[in-house]
């Protein structure tokens, strides 16, 4: 059977969820030694194959519907990476790559293949070449060539590939008869050991079953259900399962299973268990896909085009050398990069000679893939706050060799677009809670809490509200804002979209462009309805797509940012005053995310603050606002609001006199200080180019000048506490 006939249903587009999948997961999951969570893993890993089918038969039951040809299916789409650890996985995932010819493993095989490559491109091992061709590969690279390469590398899985699949054909065969077995059985009493494992050891083995049979309750209430014992029952107890079996606090546990049914919760909780496949992005600043594909084969990589959607990213099956020290990745030919991280630079689309704002943007996978699109023309302006993650960033930018990106290290929810605006397109890939990255960072489980699902989307409001107004509404190629999450949660991405369309009327949302890849964003959730165009936006899942959980949605802006009208703000003023006492921190993230938004003017620029189109945060309500941010800073920072606003203030003119007091040393004393200014703080200043100008003419008190060492964060609020003052 030919090469290409696997490569051509092997390369396709993972599947969206469906009952079979679950049912392969599971399997994935028994073989998967390696899960970043210890317990039950381990468990499964060892004991049992054998223990975990018992358990299966729900999910199996689910999956039982499809046709065992539909779950080989849902198993190619979902390749992973591999490890020593990872082999039975391997020979799960790569189980429906049987079409491809038996072939051997050594490098002959494949040396055999590249040097069919080098001599003629257009070779094509593909049965159904016309359909995989055109939608494997990049239009600027030789379709048939990268087809005949990757075939040459794959062809040395296919002996182990081959052996497993038999084997695998029949477990799945056994899964499916036990599965409907245990459909026609009674359900267990589940209530029955509740309260014998109390202050004991879980059995991991039995409460796995527990899952599922509870899973399988709740799918058919009605006849499953014990008399007296109601769905809330049956969901708390699951509930207490999943955070004991797989690690979950209760408050998170919860917030994630009541984006699935039941049947599907338990299905990404699995995902979460298991790593996604190991992608590599190819930067077409130095190289095509096809030659990095050829040069990093001869080291004995196992690769193929990561799908059909992209057209540079390659999923690594197996590397003899570390991906992340080759000579190819040290010369920046490559950046090892998540799946799913490709889509919101795909769907922002930055085209050549724009000007573009990444605003959050280290350690920079998204932004070299900006700069790569834009071919190393017009202008990407790679902010991000944290300035270790900066440095990761530009390191990144060096070895990709991104010659037409500018890093700057701003807070961007005040920097844009103050200090620039105007931007042809803007992404905001913005920091979140993780929801959809617990596979690589477990510790996401049990470190977010209640008070990270408010605090968190607050920020992302108040940044996405900033980047719509960095854009130019104007532009004659863009005008739009691409808003990303790795997260899950309705609370970081659709009820942040909802929030902005309501506050910037003049945006809206559009197709994403990334074609029917992903899962369309939620209409309503939890009593709440979304703008109908919420469709448009696209949720990524690791159960659905094997891929990291991520959200994408695509704005484009139509018009300037309107200035907030008087009675709005009077009305908005006087609904605080009375809802304060009732639900002060609700109240005021509101608030704040607005009106600390700067705005800008008709021609996209940061509006004149001095008496420019837009007025400055100068109505007494602004003073109101910009106090509760403060006292929202500094409890964010641990410090006492009262303690520290309360101190008596100084007028602008007493500060001046004691700034002038304080500063009027000696002619010696001057050069003195300004000598050792010079020496110290210099080189500091010069980083900040961008605002500095503006830090010179800020007015000062004394007691911020005392504090004049603290940097941006200390600036901006000394700004605030200024302007206070003189009001
Ligand atoms: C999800 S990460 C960005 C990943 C990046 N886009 C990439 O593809 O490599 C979120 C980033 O936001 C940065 N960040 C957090 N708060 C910020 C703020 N107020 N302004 C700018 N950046 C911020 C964090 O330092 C972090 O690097």
């Amino acid at each position: 059977m030919g090469t290409g006939r696997r490569m051509g249903t092997k390369q396709g587009v993972p599947a969206p969820l469906d009952e079979s999948k679950i049912s392969s997961l599971k399997k994935r999951k028994a073989g998967g030694a390696d899960a970043p969570k210890a317990a039950p893993k381990r468990r499964r890993s060892d004991a049992d194959e054998a223990a975990s089918k018992k358990a299966a038969p729900k999910k199996k039951k689910v999956a039982a519907a499809p046709a065992k040809v539909e779950k080989k299916a849902s198993k190619k789409a979902v390749p992973v990476p591999m490890s020593d650890d990872d082999e039975e996985m391997e020979d799960d995932e790569f189980g429906d790559l049987d079409g491809i010819s038996e072939g051997s493993m050594d490098s002959d095989d494949q040396v055999e293949g590249l040097s069919d490559l080098e001599d003629d491109d257009s070779v094509v091992d593909s049965d159904e070449e016309g359909h995989a061709r055109g939608a494997m590969f990049s239009d600027d690279e030789d379709s048939d060539a990268e087809e005949r390469l990757t075939a040459a590398n794959i062809e040395g899985l296919s002996r182990k590939l081959d052996a497993a699949q038999q084997e695998e054909e029949e477990q799945a065969e056994q899964e499916l008869q036990e599965a409907q077995m245990q459909t026609n059985i009674a359900a267990p009493d589940v209530f029955a050991d509740e309260n014998q494992q109390q202050g004991l050891a879980p059995d991991l083995q039995l409460l796995r079953q527990r899952i599922t049979d509870t899973i399988r309750i709740l799918g058919d209430l009605k006849t499953l259900g014990q008399p007296g014992r109601s769905r809330t029952d049956y969901v708390d107890l699951l509930l207490d399962d999943i955070c004991t079996y797989y690690g979950y606090t209760r408050f998170l546990a919860e917030k994630l299973f009541n984006l699935f049914t039941p049947m599907e919760a338990f299905a990404f909780f699995e995902a979460n268990e298991t790593p996604r496949p190991v992608v590599i992005r190819t930067n077409t600043l130095r190289t095509n896909r096809r030659s990095l594909a050829q040069a990093l084969i001869n080291r004995g990589v196992v690769l193929e085009p990561v799908g059909k959607w992209s057209k540079v990213g390659l999923q690594v099956f197996e590397s003899p050398v570390p991906l992340g020290a080759t000579p190819e990745y040290l010369a920046g030919h490559y950046i090892l990069q998540a799946a799913s991280s490709f889509l919101p630079v795909m769907a922002l689309a930055p085209q050549p000679n724009e000007r573009v704002l990444d605003m959050a943007s280290a350690p920079g996978g998204k932004t070299t893939y900006m700069s790569a699109l834009m071919r190393n023309t017009g202008c990407v302006i790679a902010n991000d706050a944290s300035k270790p993650r900066a440095k990761g960033l530009i390191g990144n930018i060096h070895r990709l060799g991104c010659k037409n990106t500018i890093v700057t290290h701003m807070d961007a929810r005040t920097a844009f677009p103050k200090a620039m605006g105007g931007f042809d397109r803007v992404l905001l890939d913005a920091p979140c809670t993780g929801t959809g990255v617990i596979s690589k960072d477990p510790g996401v489980k049990t470190s977010k809490n209640e008070r990270d699902f408010l605090a968190i989307p607050h920020m992302q409001r108040q940044l996405l509200l900033a980047a719509i107004d960095s854009v130019d509404h104007a532009s004659k190629t863009g005008g739009y804002i691409v808003y990303s999450t790795c997260s899950v949660t309705v609370e970081e991405n659709e009820a942040v979209v909802q929030y902005v369309l309501r506050k910037r009327p003049n945006v809206k949302i559009v197709d994403t462009g990334l074609g029917g890849f992903g899962s369309p964003g939620f209409l309503s959730y939890m009593g709440k309805t979304f703008d109908p165009k919420m469709a448009l936006t696209r949720r990524y899942f690791p159960h659905r797509e094997n891929v990291d959980g991520f959200y994408v949605c695509k704005l484009k802006k139509t018009a300037v940012t309107p200035a907030p009208k008087a009675e709005d703000a009077e009305s908005r003023s006087a609904g605080r005053k009375k809802s304060r006492s009732a639900s002060a921190s609700a109240a005021s993230s509101d608030d704040e995310s607005v009106d600390k938004t700067p705005i800008v003017d008709e021609n996209g620029h940061a509006a004149d603050f001095e008496g420019g189109a837009f007025s400055a945060f100068e109505d007494p309500e602004d003073a109101e606002r910009i106090a509760r941010a403060e006292r929202n800073r500094l409890r964010r920072k641990g410090l006492n609001p009262k303690g520290v606003l309360n101190k008596p203030k100084k007028t602008k003119a007493e500060a001046e006199q004691k700034t002038s007091k304080t500063k009027e040393p000696s002619q010696e004393e001057q050069t003195k200080t300004v000598a050792s200014k010079k020496s110290t703080n210099e080189p500091k200043g010069e980083k900040k180019t961008v605002t500095k100008g503006k830090e010179d003419k800020k007015p000062v008190t004394a007691d911020q000048e005392a504090k004049k060492p603290v940097k941006a964060k200390g600036e901006k609020k000394d700004k605030k506490s200024a302007k206070k003052a003189t009001k």
